[in-house]
């Protein structure tokens, strides 16, 4: 026999084995039976009718003694089926909290392992590290978004968008409907500041700075990367604006161990926030690190907050995996909501990048700090 067919009949033979278990668990045969397949069936098969796995068979039949012995036994907590659920986001549709929370758990210590194994110079093959901030998964890196040329307009929804063609798929870098989630987010940062030193990462179509401008802050930092959008921002007179300092270029050339006593002003800045497109996880987790050296005493700082935002268990996770290791830092999270449900009608071209209802915003102070 060849190697070829020979892994032909390992195939069939680990098909079959998948197909078996997930059937078995849906008609809910003896936890004996199940046992038994579980020690030979592949646990991250997932069947040919619906895509779904032995984690959301068990889900669907809420046998939580089974679901915790896959969990235990290795089954993948973020296979999505053919309609883009987890095995959480199943136990969620059944309001079964209890099947829920040992999914996303079994996540949340997944990606911190992975966090951990990465920083250990470990290929990050999977989720945590690839995970794009904003979900823009099309973009290979910052570099190649950089190079790429963008496009301020009006789209059919009357909004203002930023677009970047990804392989010949349209992307919004930034778009109009973002308005509330900046608005509050600004609102969050600002509250009983009084002319704040400010530096946000990313101005995109200038929502949020335009708000932070609205404070009169005493001093105004932009980082932002994109030549379209600096040429943009020269065009509408940011250059001038009063206490504006533009820096032109990626925020890791400026906010690093060699160059940020240059950068922080006296008594440290009071509002930091962040929105860089298309970088990963792995990227905001080191800007997480610079937080403490940056904020001030009554400092606050924000994420653009897109980690996973296409499905609400990974939503949930990453919110808990940035909470952990921001809280490493020392720097405690309040999260609130802001609905973002009409958003989904203002896709316009764009592929939709944010699809969960309802945003969550981190507000991260530095824990002994009372500025929240
Ligand atoms: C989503 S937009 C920011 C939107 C902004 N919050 C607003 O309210 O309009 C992201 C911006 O970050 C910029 N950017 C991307 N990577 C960056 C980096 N590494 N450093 C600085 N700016 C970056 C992009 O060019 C883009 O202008």
């Amino acid at each position: 026999m060849s190697k070829s067919d020979s892994d032909e009949d390992d195939f069939e033979e680990l098909t079959e084995l998948g197909e078996q278990l997930i059937y078995c668990i849906l008609a809910e045969e003896p936890l004996e039976n199940i046992k038994a397949l579980v020690a030979d069936a592949p646990l991250w098969y997932q069947n040919d009718a619906e895509g779904i796995s032995c984690l959301h068979a068990a889900a669907y039949t809420r046998n939580r003694e089974l679901v915790k012995l896959l969990i235990d036994e290795g089954a993948i907590w973020n296979s999505v089926d053919y309609l883009h659920n987890t095995a959480a986001d199943i136990a969620l549709s059944f309001n079964d909290t209890e099947i829920y929370t040992l999914i996303r758990d079994a996540g949340l210590r997944a990606e911190l392992l992975l966090a951990v194994l990465s920083s250990r110079g470990a290929p990050a093959d999977t989720s945590a590290m690839i995970l794009q901030a904003n979900d823009t998964t099309a973009l290979a890196s910052t570099d190649a978004f950089l190079s790429s040329k963008l496009r301020f307009t009006v789209d059919q929804n009357g909004q203002e968008i930023c677009m970047l063609d990804a392989n010949g798929e349209e992307v919004g870098v930034m778009m109009g409907w973002e308005d509330g989630i900046m608005q509050e987010t600004a609102r969050t940062l600002s509250s009983e500041l009084e002319r704040p030193k400010v530096i946000n990462v990313g101005f995109g179509l200038g929502i949020i700075d335009t708000l932070f401008q609205s404070l009169s802050p005493s001093l105004h930092v932009i980082v932002e990367a994109h030549p379209d959008v600096l040429s943009h921002m020269r065009q509408q007179g940011w250059y001038e604006k009063p206490g504006v300092k533009i820096l032109e270029g990626k925020w890791q050339d400026f906010i690093n161990s060699e160059k940020l006593d240059g950068l922080v002003p006296e008594g440290g800045f009071d509002i930091v926030y962040t929105d860089p497109f298309s970088e990963d996880y792995g990227e905001l987790r080191r800007f997480f690190g610079h937080v403490p050296a940056l904020l001030g005493p009554r400092g606050r700082f924000s994420f653009f907050h897109g980690l996973g935002a296409t499905n609400p268990t990974i939503y949930d996770v990453y919110s808990r995996v940035a909470e952990v290791h921001l809280s490493d830092l020392g720097i405690d999270v309040k999260w609130s909501e802001v609905n973002v449900s009409q958003q989904r009608h203002k896709w316009g071209n764009s592929r939709p990048y944010f699809t969960v209802p309802t945003y969550r915003l981190p507000l991260c102070i530095r824990r002994g700090n009372s500025s929240g």
